[in-house]
């Protein structure tokens, strides 16, 4: 494949094992999550999260997303406990939407697909930095937040929906502080978890996803600004960033796990 990868027809999902082979391992990601096949673990814990506002750097559109930086430079934004072991520092946020309300997530739930998903990413602070983590079984946790389209906006969106004008085309990145990502939480904690990979090349296997239950609501006119993005550059036509969700993968022999009631 010359061209970097993507979600069109030339180069998208079926296509990015050729440069990326791990995206034909046993374990990844997204997957459906059956929730009658899904195992009650009585050691799993709750999950908890201490984001320094002063931690959030820029917005920027890759091209694929939009993506918020944190500085990860020591434990200023972290992630700890549910099924993880030590200290897991959040690195960057991002989010996956469809063309349309009917789509847009990644992991599926009973069938029910969303009209996108937010992940928070961290990895294991035991690592000496990020790019070493993303090699290890355990270096990187994932929190992925359904979007479910309701009649009321999220407010807690609105300040990242006010950097959209700022980073129509891909490559353009703005100052994003004092941006404590925890205020898009439901207000429900419960969630699944299995071990997969990233969603997206390099599709290493090195993430311990933790998948909310409860969804966030949003409005379709907030959707519409994210589906507002170009994938080009200021430079080339404009073109709809949208649909950058990445199929259903085989669940092969992993396990769901979730707290009990
Ligand atoms: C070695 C370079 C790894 C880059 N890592 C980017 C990345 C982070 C998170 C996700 S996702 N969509 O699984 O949360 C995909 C890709
Ligand atoms: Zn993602």
């Amino acid at each position: 494949m010359t061209h970097s990868w993507g979600y069109s027809k030339e180069n998208g999902p079926d296509r990015w094992h050729e440069s990326y082979p791990s995206a034909r391992g046993n374990n990844q990601s997204p997957i459906a999550i059956l929730t009658k096949n899904v195992h009650s673990d009585p050691i799993l814990l709750p999950w908890f999260t201490g984001y320094d506002p002063g931690a959030s750097k820029t917005i920027k559109n890759t091209g694929k997303t939009c993506r918020i930086a944190f500085d990860d430079t020591y434990d200023r934004a972290v992630l700890r406990a549910g099924p993880l072991d030590g200290i897991y520092r959040l690195r960057q946020i991002h989010i996956h939407w469809g063309s349309t309300d009917d789509k847009g997530s990644e992991h599926v739930v009973d069938l029910t697909r969303h009209a996108g998903e937010i992940h928070l990413v961290h990895w294991n602070s035991k690592y000496s930095n990020y790019n070493d983590a993303v090699r290890k079984r355990d270096g990187v946790a994932v929190v992925a937040l359904f979007m479910k389209i309701g009649k009321t906006p999220k407010p807690e969106l609105k300040r990242i929906l006010e950097e959209i004008d700022a980073i129509k085309t891909k490559g353009k990145e703005v100052p994003f502080s004092n941006f404590d990502p925890s205020i898009l939480f439901p207000q429900n904690r419960a969630y699944f978890t299995y071990f997969g990979s990233f969603t997206t090349p390099p599709c290493e296997e090195c993430v311990t996803w933790i998948i909310l239950k409860e969804p966030i609501i949003v409005s379709s006119d907030q959707m519409l600004k994210f589906r507002s993005l170009s994938s080009n550059t200021a430079e080339q036509p404009f073109c709809p960033l949208v649909d950058n969700w990445r199929p259903l993968q085989p669940l092969n022999n992993r396990m769901v796990r979730t707290q009990c009631e």
